[in-house]
């Protein structure tokens, strides 16, 4: 079988126990693992413009992956991940239109990085190789490859949503992207509402056709759309809750907690993972509930992210003021009511803290997927789970309607359902955790790499009738 070669602007780092940035990383690397391949993208390293590309690409092993990264030059970094990356679509692909600047020597800059991740990765590939793309960054990518004459297969897989056509369209340069999108074979998105709208942009913009299975018939090209929600490893993460339930760090908190129940949110330090809204619906729980005074508390681990992107400075200063201040209304001597930590765990430390929750906060205000849900209900004790609170606009709750859904918007909902889950009677606990392991289970890690990769392989028939 021809060889596999995965393309994304984050890798994991591949010493084992490093906390990994972002679920996009710890998807492809969990996905890899097994199978192995190799995979490209950037070092995480930013190097002064006087080192001028191409710069080196450095190979290193870890079992059966083998990782290619390459260093960005402070103009292209500032171009192409802080300017068009992060401060147009990834705002945009939110819904966050206000937060979204645009200019157009960041979207110049974009361009020439998917260029400069092509010229490196033509530099090893043969014409039998699948390459299979990941993400926002690398829209043009499989369009800068057919430039310099690749007629690989060659797949993207989104882990963002994909906005409606209007919000999209918000982008000055939204034509040529979706147009250098369509170059890719297939392209995978976490559910059927972001597919749709990307079929819809193809249809309506650019006169598109649906054709059968989800293809779309487009510039004499087939470009086959489908739906692959990313999975996790039930029960590997179960195992690493169970293995570390009594380590000296559980046993610190369970004996600083004495006794009172935990409620749990981890997130990146992002706007679009609604943290003031579930600030606000929390003190409103304590404002309405009394008797849940010294009785709970809420952690919130928010790892500091893209830090130098202005919106995320100023969610980062709103968020310490807010924390503060709602301490300074509640605490007493003995509690804390609000345990607010900028700092970044290794994944498998965060499982245990899971299984001692009582209940998992997960409520972002538009999320891909959120793989942080997944892993709250997999770290679970079956027999006494906790209860997960999730927004229904995270792509999780497509798969996880056993869940309390919320919406993030609504703080009476909100409040309201932390109440609900703190009392929730142990059967109702045992019967929603045990459909959303079974739907899990079902849509497991292996079986998005297996159907995105083998559906990558296949290509799809031009005339094929919708
Ligand atoms: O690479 P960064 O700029 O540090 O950001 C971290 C990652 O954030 C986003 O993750 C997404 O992928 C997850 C797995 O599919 C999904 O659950 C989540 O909803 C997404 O937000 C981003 O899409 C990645 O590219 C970043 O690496
Ligand atoms: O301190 C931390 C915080 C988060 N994560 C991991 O980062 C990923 C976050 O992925 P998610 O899909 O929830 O959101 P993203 O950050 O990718 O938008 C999950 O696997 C978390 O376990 C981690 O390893 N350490």
């Amino acid at each position: 079988m021809s060889r596999l070669i995965v393309v994304s602007n984050r890798v994991a780092p591949i010493t084992e126990g490093e906390p990994t940035a972002g679920g996009l990383a710890a998807g492809v690397m969990d996905a890899l693992r097994q199978k192995g391949g190799r995979w490209f993208g950037w070092s995480g390293q930013v190097v002064p413009d006087m080192v001028t590309p191409p710069l080196p690409v450095v190979e290193q092993r870890s079992g059966s992956i083998s990782l290619y990264t390459t260093d960005l030059n402070q103009r292209d970094y500032d171009t192409y991940y802080r300017g068009f990356a992060n401060g147009t679509l990834w705002p945009i692909f939110h819904y966050q239109t206000e937060l979204a600047r645009f200019d157009w020597a960041d979207f110049e800059g974009y361009r020439r990085v998917n260029g400069r991740f092509a010229e490196a990765i033509s530099a090893f590939m043969t014409p039998e190789d699948v390459v299979w793309v990941h993400d926002y960054h690398l829209l043009c990518l499989a369009k800068a490859l057919r430039q310099r004459g690749a007629r690989n297969r060659i797949g993207l897989f989104l882990h963002t949503p994909f906005p409606a056509p209007a919000v999209m369209m918000n982008v000055p340069a939204h034509a040529e992207l979706l147009a250098a999108m369509c170059q890719y074979d297939l392209i995978g998105f976490q559910t059927e509402s972001d597919r749709l709208a990307f079929a819809d942009y193809v249809l309506r913009e650019m006169g598109g056709e649906a054709r059968a299975d989800g293809v779309l018939a487009v510039g004499g090209r087939a470009i086959r759309t489908g739906v692959y929600p990313i999975g996790v490893h039930v029960d590997m993460l179960r195992a690493e809750a169970e293995a570390a339930a009594d380590s000296p760090q559980m046993q610190a908190l369970r004996a600083s907690l004495n006794g009172r129940a935990l409620v749990m949110s981890v997130d990146r330090l992002d706007y679009s993972k609604g943290l003031p809204q579930r600030f606000a619906a929390y003190e409103r729980f304590l404002a309405e509930n009394a008797g849940w005074h010294r009785q709970v508390e809420f952690a919130q681990i928010a790892v500091p992210s893209r830090s130098d992107v202005q919106a995320y400075q100023e969610i980062r200063r709103q968020l310490e003021g807010e924390a503060g201040r709602i301490n300074g209304r509640f605490a007493e001597l003995d509690w804390t009511p609000l345990r607010y930590l900028n700092r970044s765990f290794a994944r498998r430390d965060l499982m245990p803290l899971y299984a001692a929750a009582a209940v998992g906060l997960v409520t972002p205000l538009r999320d891909g997927m959120n793989l942080v849900a997944k892993e709250f209900v997999a770290a679970q004790d079956p027999v006494d789970p906790g209860v997960l609170i999730l927004s229904r606009f995270a792509g999780a709750a497509r798969e996880l309607d056993a869940a309390l859904l919320v919406n993030p918007h609504d703080e009476q909902a909100m409040a309201a359902a932390l109440a609900q889950a703190l009392a929730m009677p142990l059967q109702e606990r045992r019967e929603r955790h045990a459909a959303m392991m079974a739907v899990m289970r079902r849509n497991s890690l292996e079986r998005w790499r297996d159907r995105f990769e083998n559906d990558l392989r296949t290509p799809a028939a031009l005339e094929s009738v919708a």
